[in-house]
């Protein structure tokens, strides 16, 4: 099957826009690839300082016959997902043992847990914990005592951060190495409704308790199809997983298989071997383009149009949101997981998972065979199904969809495109994923009710106040103002009142969880309230029309009246669970378009 016309042209829009940063970046790297601190070169002190924690290893490292691995760690116990890398390193030392190579925790990367911040102060550091973490995978790199680097990290802003840090050191070769998604508990859709009554009064804080920690009840990444397991898709479709990697359950023998073969197979794809395998040639502007492609396919996180953006530009790629908004016209939507559906990750993965994805988005001309993945000949070596036979790791090639309702071929998907839009207007450019929101819900023209923080929305709703029409309006939500916090803890009550049969929508600068749904939602609104946005302007009462159908957000105010409008005044800054900290971040950041990252900005990136 020849590739599909629309992800060629905008394969060629993408390539022809990053042409000057992308030679730019190539030539980065090559020289790093000669010139770089290296261990053959480093000072005999420096080499004893790097050497003297692992006297285990001190032998075979002075011998430099073998890769030195560096692992970068995403380990704490506050992500149910990065609990399970508690000993990875240990074992990842054996396992390179095992191929003449050696190991060592090059540095610790922060992670918050989007779940935990979800709805408090905490979750203003959220997107700024990215580049926090891009920076902290630099400072492990940079003891230049690495041949090749293991990435362990899963969630939100975890594995994008650690992209953004390694790809400044793409000389080398890495592979992420996911932990896998936990057993599945209470079903998704049963905890979204524990939470609506909660909202609404009829279920009381234990019964909410209970419900969420049956849901989140062990290690391993949270089974709804959000940003993090969103990650796993992008990493599997860009070929920087060992195939078929990203939702093997942890403490499994597959999982520890796919582990230690990752090891293995890094240790073979170094400068000094026949296969060399940087990581800055991985992720090329196909790579790319095949993230943005699952990405649609399977109705993933929105938070994506913020992180690939900014991942991207750490390989001297430029893509944006009008080569996402060409993409979801062309892809379909072949998966439904929730929020988009009913069944979770391990669902999804039962039914036949990234292998038949990739198998199916290959046959259909929608993906890119021919990138240089971590392992394999090329992206078909990924539509396969790792799996434990005769106790050794294998693959074989995937089936047929094991369940309709959650995976469909891409010649019978359940809609014709992948269900995000951009919407513009005389607010600005907004996103809107509509592949989880009933097609009647599509366009929502309704008074505005205007909000400067989501705390004073829940206590509009706990007060009635919003019960009518209503296009909740949340500004000073963006990169520059407060660091672009998710707004999912207003998606129960304003779910509740899409439940009560009013026309309901949320327009703001701010982000969504990739665990948010139903309720249609225009977000990452560009440019910014606090950037002199037209967010600024609306008022309680305008109102305001989101059509994604159109793909319009506007206010329809009079144009003299709106033209000589006064801009809301800026909240003052506040300080407070670190908030302060970030100040220069907010001041760095560009807009969410490009990635809305300050460190990439502030490099001229
Ligand atoms: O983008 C995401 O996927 C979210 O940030 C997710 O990682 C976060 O944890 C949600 O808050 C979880 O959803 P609940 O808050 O509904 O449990
Ligand atoms: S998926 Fe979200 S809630 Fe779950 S561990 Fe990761 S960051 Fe935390």
């Amino acid at each position: 099957m020849s590739l599909n016309a629309a992800v060629s042209a905008v394969t060629d829009r993408v390539i022809e826009r990053s042409r000057t940063g992308r030679k730019a970046y190539l030539d980065l790297i090559a020289r790093e690839a000669e010139t770089a601190v290296r261990r053959p070169n480093l000072g005999c002190a420096n080499l004893a300082h790097a050497y003297a924690g692992t006297e285990e290893d001190r032998d075979a490292m002075k011998a430099d016959r073998g890769m030195n691995i560096g692992i970068v760690s995403a380990y704490n116990d506050m992500l149910s997902a990065h609990a399970v890398y508690y000993r990875y390193p240990e074992l990842m030392k054996l396992w390179a043992r095992e191929v003449g190579a050696t190991a060592q925790v090059a540095g610790g990367v922060p992670a918050m847990c989007d779940g935990v911040t979800q709805g408090y102060a905490g979750m203003e550091l959220s997107l700024f914990s990215r580049d926090t973490i891009a920076l902290s995978t630099a400072v492990a790199l940079s003891h230049g005592t690495f041949e090749g680097a293991a990435l362990l990290g899963i969630c939100d802003k975890i594995v994008p951060g650690l992209l953004m840090g390694a790809l400044r050191f793409g000389h080398l070769p890495m592979i992420l190495v996911p932990g896998g998604p936990m057993p599945t508990g209470l079903p998704n859709k049963q905890k979204a409704a524990v939470r609506e009554a909660f909202a609404e009064g009829k279920a009381g804080r234990d019964d909410l308790l209970d419900a969420e920690i049956a849901a989140y009840h062990s290690k391993g990444t949270c089974t709804f199809y959000g940003t993090a397991n969103t990650n796993q898709m992008m990493m599997e479709v860009m070929g920087l997983h060992m195939p078929g990697a990203a939702f093997v359950n942890p403490g499994t023998k597959l999982r520890q298989e796919l582990s230690r073969a990752a090891v293995h197979r890094l240790a073979a794809i170094g400068q000094r071997g026949e296969d060399y395998r940087p990581l800055g040639w991985c992720v090329d502007e196909k790579a790319i383009v095949n993230a943005a492609v699952g990405l649609l396919a399977t109705g993933g996180s929105t938070n994506h149009l913020i992180h690939l953006p900014a991942i991207a530009r750490a390989a001297g790629i430029v893509i944006d949101w009008e080569d996402m908004d060409r993409l979801s016209a062309a892809v379909p939507l072949i998966a439904r997981v929730y929020p988009n559906g009913s069944a979770d990750v391990n669902g999804f993965e039962a039914a036949g998972g990234m292998p038949y994805v990739i198998r199916e988005l290959l046959s259909a001309g929608l993906l890119h065979r021919d990138i240089l993945t971590v392992a394999g000949k090329d992206l078909s070596d990924y539509a396969q199904t790792a799996v434990i036979e005769n106790d050794t790791l294998d693959w074989k090639p995937v089936g047929e969809s094991g369940d309709e309702t959650i995976l469909r071929s891409a010649a019978a998907p359940f809609s014709p495109d992948g269900g995000m839009r951009i919407l513009s207007g005389n607010l600005g450019r907004a996103c809107i994923k509509v592949s989880a929101v009933e097609r009647e819900r599509w366009v929502i023209e309704a008074p505005a009710r205007v909000f400067a923080d989501q705390l004073e929305v829940q206590a509009a709703f706990k007060a009635g106040e919003l019960e009518r029409d209503v296009i909740v309006v949340v500004r000073f939500q963006g990169p520059k103002a407060n660091g672009m916090p998710e707004l999912h803890k207003l998606t129960p009550p304003l779910g509740v009142l899409q439940n009560r049969g009013f026309k309901v929508a949320l327009v703001t600068d701010g982000r969504m969880s990739g665990a948010s749904g139903k309720v249609p939602c225009a977000i990452h609104l560009s440019p910014e309230a606090i950037g002199g946005g037209a967010i600024g302007l609306i008022r309680d009462g305008d109102i305001i029309r989101l059509d994604a159908v159109a793909g319009r957000l506007d206010a329809l105010v009079d144009p003299v009246e709106w033209a000589a409008r006064q801009r809301a005044e800026t909240p003052a800054p506040v300080q407070g669970m670190g908030r302060e900290l970030f100040a220069l971040f907010r001041q760095a950041a560009d807009e969410a378009e490009k990635g809305a990252s300050p460190i990439l900005a502030g490099a001229g990136l």
